[in-house]
């Protein structure tokens, strides 16, 4: 340690939440004290950590001196220099961070629903007040992506940016479609491995990617995005049938998060951003994508495609982020500096979702006999919507289901026709025509195709 590192007081760390994210971030702020004491120059003082309840038994927070846990947050907050929000939820993370900021501490958040509902507030109120806000955690956990894309990327024009942004759906499908488990046991699962969200419901109908994706578009486009811009579709629809036959059509089943920039009918320049469960390629590198990792693609004008992979939910791997952040915060406070601000200068339209033309795979059941094909061809040139490939696969086993549908014997062949890059309501008034066919029984699927 340097002699101007030994002058440095501590600087004092206020932990709001222990739960997940909270007690590896404690762990971690304790075990690694020398070694991040080195790194910023001063020692990191853990003050308090806040919690509902200071007397609740605490499983995962074993290593956690308890003599630290307060049920007040709002006392604790005002001795800071350094506050780090881990709780999650709106109220009261929002008005701690607002007091925080206000004191004059620097914030670290891993809460994305706060940041996409009202992060404008506090970076506003932290520029004001001169000091850091930083949010790495927020998305893809560990995965090093708000700085990527907020400092790194700063000299370039992103382009579009397609990801896995949500770790409890990604576990999810991925276990649904690797060992036939149901949907609902799998989301117990990622819930018991710490992944998912206190409320599932925010990970499996794609509010938590929703979130992701409006804070990367945000940084991405220089323009404010919020929750209520990102067009949202969960996984709650997608069938163990929707698995088995993606896998039979070289495909498996991602929920993605899209940001783009686009151009409207009108020629109009703007951003699209959606959240939604799409088919991708067995060939393409988000395929590969297991269990509840994450990766983030970017294309940018002249970094070209870059991608960015690992560990998006868990304790310890979120841990790592909020870490580096304080990092970042603490060597401010000790060496001077500050960390980016909010940029929105290019101010750009929000266009629907609608605006992003893609491909799409339909698949039908129809009866089984000649000229049915021909009938549904026809539909789909009538509307202008061009076929890149018709398929009648033969139907994959999907576990637990009672094939009473595939024993050949009822007359059902199971059409699979993807598009090529259609217009949504083009795609729509497709699928409306289609349904009303005489032979066709049912359309048991639409979903988009992406990844080249
Ligand atoms: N679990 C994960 O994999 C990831 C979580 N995050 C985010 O990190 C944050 C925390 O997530 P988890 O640790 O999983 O949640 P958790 O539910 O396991 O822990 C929350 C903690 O905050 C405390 N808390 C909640 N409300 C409080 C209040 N009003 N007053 C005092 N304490 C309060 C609880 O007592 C608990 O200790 C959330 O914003 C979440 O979205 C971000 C990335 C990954
Ligand atoms: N619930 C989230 C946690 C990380 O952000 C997820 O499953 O990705
Ligand atoms: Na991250």
């Amino acid at each position: 340690m340097g002699a101007s590192q030994q002058e440095q007081g501590p600087l004092r760390v206020a932990l709001l939440g222990c739960g997940v994210v909270g007690s590896e971030v404690a762990r971690l702020l304790t075990q690694q004290s020398a070694d991040l004491a080195s790194r910023v120059g001063a020692p990191l003082e853990l003050v308090g950590i806040a919690v509902r309840d200071a007397s609740a038994p605490r499983p995962l927070a074993a290593s956690v001196d308890r003599s630290l846990l307060t049920e007040d947050a709002e006392g604790l907050v005002a001795r800071a220099d350094i506050v780090i929000e881990v709780m999650g939820g709106i109220e009261p993370a929002r008005t701690l961070l607002l007091r925080a900021i206000e004191s004059g501490a620097a914030v670290v958040t891993a809460n994305k629903a706060l940041l996409a509902e009202d992060g404008p507030t506090l970076y506003k109120a932290a520029d004001t007040a001169g000091v850091d806000i930083y949010f790495e955690a927020a998305v893809a956990g560990a995965i090093p992506i708000v700085r990527p894309v907020r400092e790194s990327l700063a000299g370039d024009s992103v382009r579009r940016i397609l990801g896995i942004v949500n770790g409890t759906t990604n576990y999810v499908l991925d276990q649904m479609a690797s060992t036939g488990m149901s949907f609902d046991d799998a989301v117990k699962q990622a819930q018991d491995l710490g992944y998912a969200e206190a409320d599932p419901t925010a990970d499996v109908e794609g509010f938590d990617a929703a979130a992701k994706a409006a804070i990367l578009a945000s940084l991405a486009f220089h323009t404010r995005v919020s929750l209520e811009d990102v067009a949202r579709e969960g996984i709650t629809r997608i069938t163990a049938d929707d698995v088995a036959w993606a896998a039979q059509t070289g495909h498996v089943i991602k929920l993605l998060a899209i940001a783009e920039s686009v151009t409207g009918d009108d020629g109009a320049h703007g951003v699209s951003v959606r959240v939604h469960p799409a088919l991708v390629p067995l060939t393409h590198p988000l395929a590969g994508v297991r269990g509840a990792f994450n990766a983030v693609f970017v294309e940018a004008d002249a970094a070209g495609e870059l991608m960015f992979y690992g560990r998006g939910a868990g304790g310890a791997p979120t841990a790592s982020a909020v870490l580096g952040d304080v990092v970042s915060a603490a060597r401010h406070r000790v060496l001077g500096g500050k960390g980016p601000e909010e940029s929105t200068y290019a101010a750009l339209p929000i266009l629907p979702a609608s605006t992003a033309v893609t491909r799409y795979q339909v698949r039908l059941a129809v009866d089984d006999r000649p000229g049915v094909l021909a009938q549904v061809a026809q539909v789909l040139a009538s509307k202008g919507v061009s076929i890149e490939a018709v398929r009648q696969p033969s139907e994959p086993s999907v576990p637990g289901a009672d094939g009473a549908e595939d024993d050949g014997s009822t007359g059902v062949a199971h059409l699979v026709i993807t598009t090529h890059a259609a217009a949504e309501a083009a795609l729509a008034a497709t699928v409306d025509a289609i349904a009303v066919l005489e032979p066709v029984q049912e359309i048991t699927s639409v979903l988009r195709v992406e990844g080249a």
